[in-house]
């Protein structure tokens, strides 16, 4: 078996413009490798190109240029074989089709009626099997997209926001439910918007934003990348400022702030912070913050912009990203 799951080379995707307005570039030149087992996150503003990549990757939508393997083989091959499934924002349900039905009549199409009911029971459907499908909500449909796309046994899911319209409660739920999934080394490539999402459950996150790649690293390195942590603790009344030089004297913690006896040190040593507000100064209600991925985010796509290096962000792209 390949032990690259997705590998995507040189992609670029144009829509035909409308009203006189040149072509849409939503997909301006993406390189990456998925490795099989991993689970990865395409995380983007609206608009970025993750919907359309993820597509191509489908073989739902053929590309401008470049070029997609999925196992080896083309989208449309794998997707055949039952090697890779997906579950898409919209579309594919039968309304008046009652939940079971559907993943029963799904399933005989893919010859997987033995796995109707693990299926149901791994997308938490087992107790919705009689509900018409337009009696579910947005999150139930989901799950039922979900159930249909675990028929085939897919090693690889690929999943386009799937919690959209759930709420926290729900997208948990979803969350832990892909997690036990992804215990049994499937692939997972998912989109979201949801910051926390790729936080939470993808080590490795590629960062898109008008048709490119951004970043793509570990998460928690993504998160480190822009932002300094602080560390805050409550120290003994009387504490002098002189105490507080050993915190500015920290390599990497570049400011300190006292607000009465709360007491803030700002930098990427935040441990180390931490260790010494906790010991030497006494302190106690320690608080560390780490930047939030939407914080690093949006620095580091504005830095990519301003980056002669990276090259100008096309006027074509940017008008794309604008739609
Ligand atoms: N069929 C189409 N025809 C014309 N333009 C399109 C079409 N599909 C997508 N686009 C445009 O391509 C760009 C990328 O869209 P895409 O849906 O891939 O982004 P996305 O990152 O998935 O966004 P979202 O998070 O909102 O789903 C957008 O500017 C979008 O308007």
């Amino acid at each position: 078996m390949a032990s690259t799951a997705l590998r995507i080379r040189g992609l670029r995707k144009e829509y035909p413009g409308h009203d006189g307005h040149g072509p849409v570039v939503a997909v301006d030149g993406i390189d990456v490798d998925i490795e099989a087992g991993e689970i990865v996150a395409f995380l983007g503003p609206n608009g970025a190109g993750k919907t359309t990549t993820l597509d191509i990757a489908l073989g739902l939508v053929p590309p401008t240029a470049g070029s997609v393997e999925v196992l080896g083989v083309s989208p449309r091959q794998a997707v055949s074989a039952g090697h890779v499934s997906a579950v898409l924002q919209t579309g594919g349900l039968l309304r008046d089709l009652r939940v079971g039905e559907t993943v029963r009549a799904i399933a005989a199409l893919h010859g997987a009626g033995g796995r109707v009911e693990d299926v149901m029971r791994r997308a938490g459907l087992a107790e919705l099997a009689a509900r018409k499908v337009s009696q579910c909500s947005g999150g139930e449909q989901q799950r039922l997209r979900f159930a249909l796309a675990l028929l085939p046994d897919p090693q690889i899911l690929v999943l386009d926001e799937p919690t959209a319209g759930m709420d926290a409660a729900a997208r948990r739920d979803f969350w832990e439910t892909m997690r036990a999934e992804t215990h049994q080394g499937r692939t997972v490539v998912f989109a979201t918007h949801y910051l926390e999402e790729a936080q939470a459950f993808a080590p490795r996150t590629v960062l898109i934003d008008h048709g490119r790649i951004r970043a793509d690293r570990p998460t928690d390195e993504l998160r480190n990348l822009v932002g300094d942590r602080t560390a805050a603790a409550t120290v003994p009344p009387g504490t002098s400022d002189a105490a507080l030089a050993a915190l500015r004297a920290l390599d990497g913690i570049r400011e300190v702030r006292a607000d009465g006896n709360r007491v803030v040190a700002t930098g990427t040593a935040s441990d180390d912070a931490a260790r010494l507000l906790l010991t030497t100064l006494g302190g106690r209600d320690l608080e560390v913050t780490a930047p939030s991925l939407e914080s690093a985010f949006f620095a580091l796509t504005e830095t990519l912009h301003q980056d002669p290096a990276q090259g100008p962000v096309s006027e074509k792209t940017r008008e794309a990203g604008e739609r």
